[in-house]
């Protein structure tokens, strides 16, 4: 990827303000439970943003590679939805918030389907019919298509891959009650095995910003002009995205932010600006609801500041490409 990096706006000006703001802020605690997880430099901090005219811009630490961790979950939803089409998938997995953490034992009591896919029961029924579709190959299924999202090849990470899979008993267990409760068609071991791997895939804020700005562009990646992912999926993942995607912190952000995104316990958040813009941030340190403290408040200060959410009606989206431009 080679990105257009344009001229100083209001967009940059933002993007910097929000960072000098939120960077001496050092509370949120690494997540340990992994425990490759805990052996990050906690300090770092990078906000990027793409835009669907393919500019691309970034401070602070924006290449520094971190494990996507649970903003896999969005993205394979998306392929999910694609592959076996819309009823398949919403006969295994729900839309609804839970209102619960993210890593909590719970099903829909009405339907015994776990309520939505950004939670882990949801996620590793979603890898478990990627699993059962793909079979052997289901992670480089996964892995082109993140790559194609991100614009450049990306790799796993086998080492917090092997610390995840020694450790990972929960998510085991999830999927042991899934798969007794019939949500879980696949093989327990298949769908917990690619459940890691795709949350061990490395990538930079960068590459959230360009992830964001495919599903921000409906699905065609703008930096390269490849076609990744279908409307009706990016459509349905957006809308999953918007309402559960910052697990039971999704009410207050979709009050406060107003754009969908998905965070992952390795410190990253994606937001998608629809029609405008991706945005990455990353920053180790989680609150207890294991988002990402800086990258939280990078968010309201940007989309406060650019009228970013989505209900704004000062929302400067469509003149933030063409100023971004001059
Ligand atoms: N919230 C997250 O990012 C969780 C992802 C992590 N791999 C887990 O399942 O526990």
């Amino acid at each position: 990827m080679s990105p257009n990096t344009g001229p100083a706006s209001g967009l940059e000006t933002a993007a910097r303000a929000a960072f000098e703001r939120a960077r001496d802020d050092q509370s949120g605690e690494l997540a340990t439970y992994i425990p490759e997880l805990a052996r990050v430099v906690p300090d770092r901090f990078g906000i990027a943003l793409a835009g669907v005219d393919g500019h691309v811009l970034g401070v602070g630490d924006v290449e520094v590679p971190f494990t996507i961790q649970s903003i896999s979950k969005a993205l394979a939803y998306c392929i999910a939805l694609e592959a076996l089409g819309r009823d398949k998938v919403l006969a295994h997995v729900g839309v609804e918030p839970s209102g619960d953490a993210f890593n909590a034992i719970v099903f829909d009591a009405l339907s015994n389907r776990p309520f939505n896919p950004m939670v882990n029961a949801g996620a590793i029924t979603v890898s478990g019919l990627l699993a059962e579709a793909f079979g052997a190959e289901a992670f480089d299924v996964v892995l082109d298509r993140f790559s194609a999202a991100a614009g450049r090849r990306l790799v796993m990470d086998e080492t917090v891959f092997r610390s995840e899979a020694q450790t990972g008993h929960r998510n085991r267990g999830i999927a042991h009650l899934l798969k007794c409760a019939g949500a879980l068609g696949a093989d327990v071991d298949d769908a917990v095995d690619l459940y890691f791997r795709q949350c061990s895939i490395l990538v930079t804020a960068t590459d959230l910003a360009v992830m964001g700005a495919t599903l921000a562009n409906i699905g065609e990646n703008p930096l390269t002009g490849s076609a990744v992912f279908a409307v009706e999926a990016v459509r349905n993942t957006l809308s999953v995205m918007f309402t559960c995607g910052m697990y039971d912190f999704a009410g207050n952000w979709a009050f406060d932010v107003g754009v969908p995104a998905k965070s992952g316990v390795g410190g990253g958040i994606l937001g998608v600006v629809n029609r405008q813009l991706g945005i990455g941030t990353y920053s180790p340190r989680l609150d207890a609801k294991g988002n990402s403290v800086r990258g939280i408040a990078a968010f309201r200060d940007l989309t406060e500041e650019m009228g970013l959410h989505v209900f704004d009606p000062t929302n400067r989206g469509s003149s933030l490409l063409s100023a971004y431009r001059r």
